[in-house]
């Protein structure tokens, strides 16, 4: 009776026996340190209680459930188990508070682990005494972690037994109730710290606590503790996410933070190798790759003027994709790369089918992305029905004030390109109907939900640092577009001292990316994006100078552009909770008012940083110092302001901008944000839901999935598939016009209801709305298409 009174739910008139308890019977279970113990019925009730209280659900339902399951000799761990899995089937649309219950049951469970570990007597504590964080063994919890190896020492070097101390009475352990099931079952399994017997050994609100600090590590002394609490706070809240490698390895000894990686490849078979390398040790530190290849000469191609000799493109994909497989983060998750070629290259058509079933067997690379890059020259043939010509990039070096083909957009690249299509001797060229071209490419994406699409023209025309550089490529997730090159070979000399060779090379830009998104479902009102955003460019700026580079041009390129990626995640539901249908002009002026506010946000911190720490090196030049942001001039971005009802100061920006600089050469980059929205229960990205209820299986299990209040707005939800494509691309579109980078923009269609032709106009349609990228075309009938891990912020 005691523990029904503790429990607090009334028992007395429905109380549900056992069948053991009707039978008179004792059964017995294993407790955590191997005892037996009769088992106690009214505990479990304890803990049900703990878990329901003041939400939605009727515990008895639970405790019924479960108990139909037990047997004797289960053990303390499974009957925990068993509620878990219990409550989490029972998430419905209907019932969506149960993923709450079976939070809270997780929670439990995952406190009473760490409690052990950490030698709390933990019993009978629940309702807050329970939890088994404890301010004053925060500092030497670290302490001893740090000396195993398993936390980074800097935190010790850089923070005071007094700066822990203070920072832990800060930590509110409460905000744990803020995850659904969903979220902590991701976080416990892959993201909270464990030791090398595999034991998680930090909670949630500790894993926080000490990425916050270390991302406050670059301010200045006297303002760490300020930032350390403001960062700690937006995470912990939910307000913004953080990328996948950073919330894995911030505060661990390796800071590899970084999401995404461009590289170029030079035609040349020492940059080849080099390149591959490099995709090894990124791919060993948990980094997504974009890698362009159409630098490289086509198959039958010359080498030293000795001709038909070049095997071209496709072995190279193929080495690249074993690559992917070998290197597979000890057995966690195996490597991810997108390959670009561009689609005037003479071995597009073999590349097309990589991922096939046509053609030969031994060309196939099934584990890569590829992407196609694709001109403005491209798509105007193609609406006039036109022939297209493939050429081979060794006849097209050098071509105009010594640049290569590849290296020219817009016009330039229209003239140029026309001219070779009659000079490139004819072996070197293929004419193909551009038509034709079309459709056998929209056929892939159809069977395969590739190629993602990369518009080159666009990118690069609205590149704010085309002053130096242009972009060949998009990365993994198709929604970084920043300037890159290659790394040149100079020379191999002999070190006498050593004898060892030493190789000399002029570094390119290797693209690296930092990311974090912002939660719509709790940011986008104007005076939270004022607050928010600012702060999570200051984070991410933070990240580029704690970074550990796993190769040495990352840093290089890091420090020159000292890019960043602002995304969102909760997208969808913030429409719903504003009361705007997917489908609607509505959506459209709402997208483009939010990202201006957004963008705006973002080039003033970024501003404001850059008068605190200086301008990225190479400002001087770009779009921002001319005061045109986006392609638009600042009156112009005033005028759209005005429309949009924000009456922002783009102007007055613009002239401050001119004045102090930008701390960052790039800003916005809208990704997927797969596991990342799962741990704070937000829709995904900028993706409309999959459905109102499923449940995805990942390396977490069965994990129930329902949109935010999606009992509120059971209504107002529209799955992705049943909405007109065109509205996504068209929202897209005006998101773009906010946007200095890209977005991970899927597409989403059911092959009945939607043809060739259709898929057609929608990526013709993509292309003539502005958008630079397209991602995923996902089709219903597809079900195994793999999350990019790396971008998910
Ligand atoms: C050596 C070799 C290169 N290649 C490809 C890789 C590169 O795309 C390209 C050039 O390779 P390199 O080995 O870099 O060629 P090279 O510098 O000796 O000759 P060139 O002056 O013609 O550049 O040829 C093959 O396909 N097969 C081979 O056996």
């Amino acid at each position: 009776m005691v523990a029904q009174k503790k429990a607090g739910y009334k028992y007395s008139s429905r109380r549900l026996l056992s069948a053991y308890e009707r039978k008179g019977k004792v059964m017995y279970v294993i407790k955590r340190n191997g005892l037996k113990e009769s088992m106690d019925i009214s505990k479990i009730r304890i803990v049900i209680d703990f878990a329901c209280k003041g939400l939605r659900v009727d515990p008895l339902e639970l405790e019924a459930d479960a108990q139909i399951q037990f047997r004797e000799g289960i053990t303390t761990k499974e009957i925990q188990q068993l509620l878990i899995r219990t409550a989490a089937e029972k998430v419905s649309p209907q019932s969506p508070d149960w993923q709450y219950v079976a939070a809270r049951l997780l929670l439990y469970d995952l406190y009473k682990d760490v409690g052990h570990l950490r030698g709390y007597k933990v019993k009978d504590k629940i309702n807050g005494k329970y939890k088994p964080y404890n301010p004053d063994s925060f500092f030497e919890l670290v302490r001893t972690y740090a000396e195993r190896g398993i936390y980074g020492d800097y935190l010790l070097k850089e923070y005071s037994k007094e700066d822990f101390n203070t920072l832990a009475r800060y930590m509110d352990p409460d905000r744990d109730l803020l995850f659904n099931y969903t979220g902590i079952k991701v976080l416990y399994d892959r993201y909270l710290v464990r030791d090398e017997d595999g034991n998680v050994i930090e909670l949630p609100q500790e894993m926080y606590m000490l990425i916050a600090m270390t991302l406050a590590i670059p301010e200045r002394k006297e303002d760490r503790i300020k930032y350390t609490k403001l960062f700690y706070d937006l995470m912990s809240k939910h307000e913004v996410s953080l990328a996948t490698p950073t919330l894995m390895n911030a505060r661990r000894p390796h800071t590899q933070l970084s999401s995404c990686f461009v590289l170029t490849v030079d035609d040349d078979l020492y940059d080849i190798f080099d390149n591959v390398q490099k995709a090894g040790q990124i791919s060993k530190f948990a980094g997504g790759l974009g890698i362009y290849l159409g630098k490289i000469r086509a198959t039958g191609s010359p080498i030293r003027k000795f001709k038909g000799a070049s095997s071209g493109v496709l072995p190279v994909v193929k080495i690249l994709n074993d690559v992917m497989v070998y290197v597979d983060q000890l057995g966690m998750r195996k490597g991810s790369a997108s390959i670009t070629l561009d689609i005037w290259h003479k071995d597009v058509l073999e590349f097309l089918e990589v991922k096939t079933n046509v053609g030969d067997e031994r060309k196939k690379a099934h584990d890569i992305h590829p992407a196609i890059s694709i001109p403005d020259l491209f798509m105007k043939r193609l609406k006039n029905r036109e022939n297209w010509t493939l050429l081979d990039p060794y006849y097209c070096k050098n071509v105009k004030d010594g640049k290569n083909l590849e290296d020219l957009y817009g016009e330039e690249f229209e003239e140029v390109y026309q001219r070779l299509e009659r000079e490139v001797p004819p072996d070197a060229k293929k004419e193909v109907d551009a038509f034709e071209l079309w459709k056998r490419l929209l056929t892939v994406v159809f069977e395969t939900g590739e190629p993602y699409i990369f518009f080159r023209d666009t990118a690069n025309k609205f590149n704010p640092n085309k002053h130096c550089g242009m972009v060949y490529s998009s990365n993994l997730c198709h929604e970084i577009v920043q300037n890159m090159s290659v790394s040149q070979h100079v020379e191999d000399s002999l070190d006498p001292s050593t004898g060892l060779i030493t190789h000399r090379k002029k570094s390119g830009d290797v693209v690296v990316c930092n990311l974090g998104s912002i939660n719509l479902g709790k940011v986008y009102e104007k005076a939270d994006i004022e607050r928010v955003v600012p702060l999570l460019v200051r984070m991410l700026d933070n990240v580029i100078s704690m970074n550990y580079y796993a190769i040495k041009e990352a840093e290089y390129t890091n420090r020159r552009y000292r890019a960043i990626g602002i995304g969102v995640s909760n997208y969808h539901y913030c429409l719903v909770k504003n009361n705007i249908l997917w489908e609607s002009e509505e959506h459209l002026r709402f997208a483009n008012s939010l990202f201006e506010r957004i963008a705006y946000y973002a080039i003033k911190g970024s501003m404001e940083l850059a008068k605190e720490r200086g301008k990225y090196e190479l400002f001087d030049g770009s779009d921002w110092s001319k005061g045109v942001f986006f392609g638009r001039s600042a009156e112009e971005n005033q005028r759209l302001s005005e429309q949009n009802g924000n009456n922002l100061d783009w102007i007055g920006l613009a002239e401050e901008v001119k004045r102090y600089g930008l701390r960052n050469a790039y800003l916005l980059a809208l990704m997927p944000t797969g596991s990342t929205s799962l741990i704070v229960g937000a829709t995904p990205s900028i993706d409309p839901i999959f459905a109102k209820y499923y449940k995805e299986e990942n390396m977490s299990g069965i994990l129930p999935q329902v949109p935010p209040e999606i009992d509120k707005y059971f209504w107002h939800y529209k799955s992705a598939y049943l909405i007109d494509q065109e509205w996504v691309i068209k929202a897209g579109a005006e998101r773009q016009k906010w946007i200095d980078q890209a977005q991970s923009l899927n597409l989403f269609i059911d092959p009945e209801q939607v043809d060739g032709p259709k898929l057609s106009r929608l990526y013709e349609l993509a292309w003539e709305l502005g958008l630079k990228t397209v991602y995923y075309c996902r089709s219903k009938s597809l079900t195994e298409i793999e999350e990019c891990e790396s971008c998910s912020a």
